[in-house]
């Protein structure tokens, strides 16, 4: 293992003093670069995630180009699940779309659990990559159960999340029996890139907003708790993030994070009080907000790093992930900004 404990991203993950607020941003390895879009051109979304190469160049782009503070592997929350058996694709300007969703008892049975084997594309990428980044560390991520299986049942993206919640209440030994393999496949896929050498891992609940926070607890962070439990052993900073979370994060920081991620609603110091003093955040500019001139750019970011100073550690990002029509310079600009302005 290679965890780059003394990296300030690692160090802010776990409360430490920094040299500066580390910065990275959701999606930065993606759409808003033209080098991105030159090299995927003709191959297909999950295609790419499976060439060790690829994956490579791809998440090495944002870190030359912006200097960010780390890394975020290439790949997608839907890549384990199309590996452990799902018949499922990646519809450019969609997203994930799976064949036959997943609505009863026989159709789990789909859903194989997931072998360290079936994803070794992954953990190739990760040697390569840690092998290129040097002091940048490298984080790793995965789907936690219930935005999985909002994919898996709605057979697509979903505004309502109507047939996920109608199994929720209405099946709940199904749903439970469904979580709980996708808790296994969302371990095992972690545990893969931690063994190959990620410095942190991400669990993406992106849509665990839609929630109460009563049923949060009940139906769904049991399984997310398993999933960080069994990463506890591995040494590494657990982030976990949703949007629309205001009313969660305090759950979603029991249920076993070092660090959790808030979205652009909740500002940084309102956060810290629900979640508490031991575990930090990450955030949370609105990604809306890079359009808005730099004037505007600047004074919010300042803001932001202002907020996350009531935190025991703060790593700056947006509330969400990176528009695909944003100018990448100014993400090149907010990085130097935020750590000028935090510096110490
Ligand atoms: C919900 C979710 C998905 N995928 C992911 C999440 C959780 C993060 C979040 O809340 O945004 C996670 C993800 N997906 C991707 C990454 C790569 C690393 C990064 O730069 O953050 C990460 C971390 C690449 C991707 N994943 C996807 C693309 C676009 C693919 C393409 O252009 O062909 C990329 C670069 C496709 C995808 N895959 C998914 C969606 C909603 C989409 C976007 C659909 C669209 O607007 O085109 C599912």
């Amino acid at each position: 293992m290679t965890v780059l404990n003394d990296s300030p991203f690692v160090r802010a993950c776990r409360g430490l003093t920094v040299p500066h607020t580390p910065v990275w941003f959701m999606r930065q390895a993606g759409r808003s670069l033209p080098e991105y879009r030159k090299i995927r051109e003709g191959i297909g979304m999950l295609d790419s995630c499976r060439r060790p190469d690829l994956v490579t160049e791809i998440t090495l782009q944002p870190v030359r180009r912006h200097h960010v503070d780390a890394a975020i592997l290439f790949s997608d929350i839907v890549v384990p699940i199309a590996a452990a058996g799902i018949d499922l694709d990646i519809v450019a300007g969609t997203g994930p779309v799976v064949a036959e969703p997943l609505r009863t008892a026989a159709d789990l049975e789909r859903l194989r659990p997931l072998a360290a084997g079936d994803v070794d594309f992954v953990a190739e990428a990760v040697r390569l990559l840690v092998a290129e980044l040097g002091s940048t560390p490298l984080i790793g991520f995965a789907g936690a159960p219930f935005t999985l299986a909002s994919y898996l049942i709605e057979g697509g993206p979903s505004r309502t999340y109507l047939k996920t919640k109608a199994m929720m209440y209405g099946a709940p030994d199904l749903w439970n029996a469904l979580l709980s393999r996708l808790a296994q496949i969302t371990l095992t896929f972690l545990r893969v890139q931690v063994e190959a050498g990620v410095s942190a891992v991400q669990l993406f609940d992106s849509w665990a907003g839609a929630l109460s926070e009563a049923d949060y607890r009940q139906y769904v962070m049991p399984h997310s708790a398993a999933v960080l439990r069994g990463l506890l052993d591995a040494g590494v900073p657990r982030i976990h993030f949703g949007v629309g979370t205001g009313v969660l994060l305090e759950a979603m920081g029991e249920a076993g994070a070092d660090v959790v991620g808030v979205d652009w609603r909740t500002p940084l110091d309102v956060a810290t009080k629900r979640i508490g003093p031991d575990r930090a955040v990450q955030g949370n500019l609105d990604p809306a907000i890079l359009f808005a001139g730099w004037d505007v750019v600047e004074r919010e970011a300042r803001r932001v790093v202002a907020q996350g100073q009531s935190a025991p550690g703060h790593v700056f990002n947006l509330g969400h992930g990176v528009m695909p029509e944003t100018d990448p310079e100014i993400l090149t600009r907010l990085v130097a900004l935020v750590h000028e302005i935090s510096a110490r």
